[in-house]
């Protein structure tokens, strides 16, 4: 579960440009000169794609995380949804943990599948980005889904990763709003 809550993170980043910054001093970052006082924004959603960084980057693969010990608290660059230094999002302890605990009930308490013949590559994952990113027709492709028997692997990982970025928005939505 925590391999899948990591992929989701890195294929759908909830604040896919994380905050602005602004350098402090003169610097180079990959052969790149950045002046002092420049608004920087650093785009987890583009590093979560880059080819260089993964192996078949647009692909839904969960498993990329079993065998290594990248993790999203900032430490690995190439997977920073909660952004990475000083400003470091303070809430990841707690928004992995609403994650994860909503997360294991649904999968624990109910047997999802598809409507019809309906596969994985069927959902429509379109994203929809502002301040934010969501899916764009998260609410009424959820109303198609109904509870049966699990039918495929592949599309419980996707509907997985649904829930979670829809869990995830509404954690930073409650954010936001209480600011
Ligand atoms: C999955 C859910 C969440 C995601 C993806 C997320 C992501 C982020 C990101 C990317 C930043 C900017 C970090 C940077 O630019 O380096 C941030 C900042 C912040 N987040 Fe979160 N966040 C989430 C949930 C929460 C929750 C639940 C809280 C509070 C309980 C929270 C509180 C904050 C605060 C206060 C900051 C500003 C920190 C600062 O500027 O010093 N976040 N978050």
């Amino acid at each position: 579960m925590r391999a899948v809550t990591k992929e989701t993170l890195r294929l759908h980043p909830p604040l896919p440009l994380l905050f602005p910054m602004m350098s402090t001093r003169d610097v180079e970052v990959n052969g790149y000169n950045i002046k002092a006082n420049t608004q920087v924004f650093i785009s987890a959603w583009r590093i979560g794609r880059d080819p260089k960084l993964y192996d078949k980057p647009e692909e839904y693969e969960p498993e990329r995380f079993l065998n290594n010990g990248i993790d999203y608290r900032g430490n690995d660059f190439e997977l920073i949804p909660f952004g990475a230094g000083r400003r470091v999002c303070p809430g990841i302890q707690f928004a992995m943990a609403v994650n994860e605990i909503a997360l294991a009930n649904i999968v624990h308490k109910f047997d999802w599948a598809l409507p019809g013949e309906a596969s994985g590559e069927d959902l429509d994952m379109t994203e929809s980005a502002g301040l934010t990113a969501h899916k764009k027709y998260i609410l009424s492709k959820l109303l198609l889904f109904h509870t049966s028997k699990l039918r495929n692997r592949e599309g419980i990982l996707i509907l997985l990763s649904k829930a979670l970025s829809l869990l995830s928005c509404i954690c930073l939505r409650l954010q936001l709003s209480a600011q």
